[in-house]
């Protein structure tokens, strides 16, 4: 039986109407203590979910919900290196890369945990020749600049986890990230760095990704104007891949590939050899912290009751907001400038693994799937969006995630910060009913008329659901379990709508298109094959290309409305 047609989530149908015209604020006044109720405190992890449209009786039927695809299972079979991709046949291995050493993991006959154990040597080998500045350059000097190559999982995870972890950077070495495939991208990094001391790490699970195997291309022509000799490749670039046949084709060495393999998703991989550029920046043992806290969130995950596993938690509260309250979209705020790529990074997790429209069995899904992840960090966002967030016509679920410790700890700025972040919570809970809003007007000495103008526009309705997610401090075991912890919440989510978290066939079909347009752009011939927008679009951008290459007038005159 379809998932929507079952008993539980009829259940949930007919409570969410019981519930839906109750008021949180309403809720926190009646009795008993909500926070103690709805919060959780893990390690130096705490969540805080009473500030959510529910009540005890919502969490029981959630939590049916969650034993009703028996979710512990299925939570077992991907720790065990079931091949749960089904359309691609693969495990889903990440969390094998975070054990502790000596856990042995035999799937296929394979033992994995010595093929993980030999990469990682590897990887802190290289570090410490990197560090030490015994990986010396062409021209003999220690290298001073890591550029990551990489696009989707082979960036976003390193880029953001270097950022967020910046304070505990060795301070050897200056990381960038360069994944666009427009020229900008790579020409504004290039311009930066000195070839002689930077080492290129050439990111790609496939090695066939257009955008990475370009901006690769131009960095080593780039490199070789400087450097001429083809031998010194060696000593500045290493590729990351799990295709090694077409790392050697490149022309990058054998010894300098680091291997992952194929059941370790693009956005699952920066606990993987892609994670190299985060091992360079922060040195291996800082990398191995990281990992030491996904490892952790994986046992709370594995091990605690449905009632007190954080991720289970977080990704029932987006089920009942999605499919009960038709709400379609997430945002998270990070109240931390050293987050500011997380909701990016965030992005490609949860919306790359669930947006998807048919189940396992490939049966259009009948309700809606992965919400649109967006966000920005605090303070910035609530001179942006927060408006939006207490007065739209719909509410939009928001995740609160606040290091209590600062690494930068000038005047006044932290408890700012954290007021702010504090209030905001309160204030999209709360919100400002129109008695509150007359009796300000009133002091302020607002007559009947104006009274009556501003009334509806100053009223808040709150009501407005937010989970915080406090961590003592951010670090790199902390931002290892908070990873972890979205991780296995899209994988939960992913279970209960019955889709595969773990391909990602959205992204074939404008890669394909792109491959047959690139021709039909260098080539001089109209083309008429596309609809009519298409192929006036593809004539535009030719024709310009045609009259810029003559003069810089007619590029001008193109854009001339007469
Ligand atoms: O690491 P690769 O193979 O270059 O792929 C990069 C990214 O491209 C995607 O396949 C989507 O286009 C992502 O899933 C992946 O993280």
């Amino acid at each position: 039986m379809g998932l929507s047609r079952s008993e539980v989530w009829n259940a949930l149908l007919l409570h969410k109407q019981e519930i839906e015209t109750l008021h949180m604020r309403e809720m926190f006044q009646d009795g008993g203590n909500r926070f103690e109720q709805f919060s959780l405190q893990w390690g130096e992890l705490m969540l805080d979910y009473s500030k959510n449209r529910i009540t005890s009786r919502t969490m029981e039927l959630l939590l049916d919900l969650a034993r009703s695809v028996e979710l512990e299972k299925r939570r077992d079979e991907m720790f065990d290196g079931a091949p749960i991709n089904r359309t691609e046949n693969r495990a889903v291995l990440h969390t094998a890369l975070r054990r502790p050493p000596g856990y042995s993991l035999v799937v296929d006959g394979l033992d994995l945990s010595t093929e993980i154990a030999d990469v990682l040597v590897q990887m802190k080998d290289c570090c410490e020749r990197v560090i030490s500045g015994s990986w010396k350059g062409y021209t003999g000097k220690r290298m001073t600049d890591v550029v990551n190559i990489g696009i989707g999982g082979s960036d976003l995870g390193p880029c953001m986890v270097t950022e967020a972890l910046r304070p505990f950077a060795h301070g050897h070495l200056q990381v960038h990230f360069v994944s666009n495939i427009d020229g900008t991208h790579i020409s504004e990094t290039l311009k930066k760095l000195n070839p002689e001391t930077t080492l290129f790490i050439i990111a790609s699970k496939t090695f066939t990704t257009q955008e990475t195997l370009t901006n690769a291309m131009s960095a080593r022509a780039w490199f070789l104007t400087h450097a001429v000799e083809r031998s010194h490749i060696a000593k500045h670039f290493v590729a990351v891949s799990t295709n090694r046949s077409k790392v050697v084709e490149f022309g990058i060495d054998d010894a300098n590939m680091f291997r992952f393999w194929d059941w370790v998703g693009g956005r699952y991989s920066l606990w993987s050899s892609i994670g190299l550029s985060i091992a360079l920046f922060l040195g291996f043992d800082r990398f191995q912290e990281l990992l030491n806290g996904a490892c952790a969130m994986d046992e709370h995950f594995r091990q605690s009751p449905l009632e007190g596993n954080i991720p289970i938690l977080l990704a029932l509260l987006g089920v009942w907001y999605n499919n009960f309250f038709d709400v379609s979209s997430h945002a998270v705020i990070p109240y931390d400038q050293y987050l500011h790529r997380f909701p990016a990074y965030l992005q490609q997790l949860d919306m790359e693994s669930n947006g998807k429209r048919v189940d396992l069995a490939g049966n259009m899904v009948e309700y809606a799937t992965g919400p649109v992840i967006w966000g920005e960090p605090g303070t910035n966002s609530q001179h942006a969006f927060f408006q939006l967030l207490h007065q739209s016509p719909n509410f939009i679920p928001a995740d609160f995630i606040v290091p209590l410790k600062t690494q930068n700890p000038i005047g006044e700025h932290h408890d700012i910060l954290l007021a702010n972040c504090f209030a905001q919570t309160e204030a999209l809970m709360r919100g400002k009913n129109e008695q509150e809003v007359r009796q300000e007007l009133d002091a302020a000495g607002c007559d009947d008329s104006e009274m009556n103008m501003l009334l509806p526009h100053k009223v808040f309705p709150g009501n407005r659901p937010t989970n915080t997610i406090l961590l003592k401090e951010l670090n790199p075991y902390s931002l290892g379990a908070l990873i972890a912890m979205y991780e296995h919440k899209v994988f939960v989510q992913g279970i209960i709508w019955g889709v595969n978290s773990f391909d990602q066939w959205g992204v074939e079909l404008g890669k394909q298109l792109a491959k047959a347009i690139f021709p039909e752009i260098q080539g001089s011939e109209t083309i008429s094959c596309h609809d009519s927008s298409t192929n006036a679009l593809i004539n535009a951008y030719r024709d310009f290309k045609v009259s810029d290459s003559q003069s810089v007038s007619s590029q001008l005159s193109f854009f001339d409305p007469e």
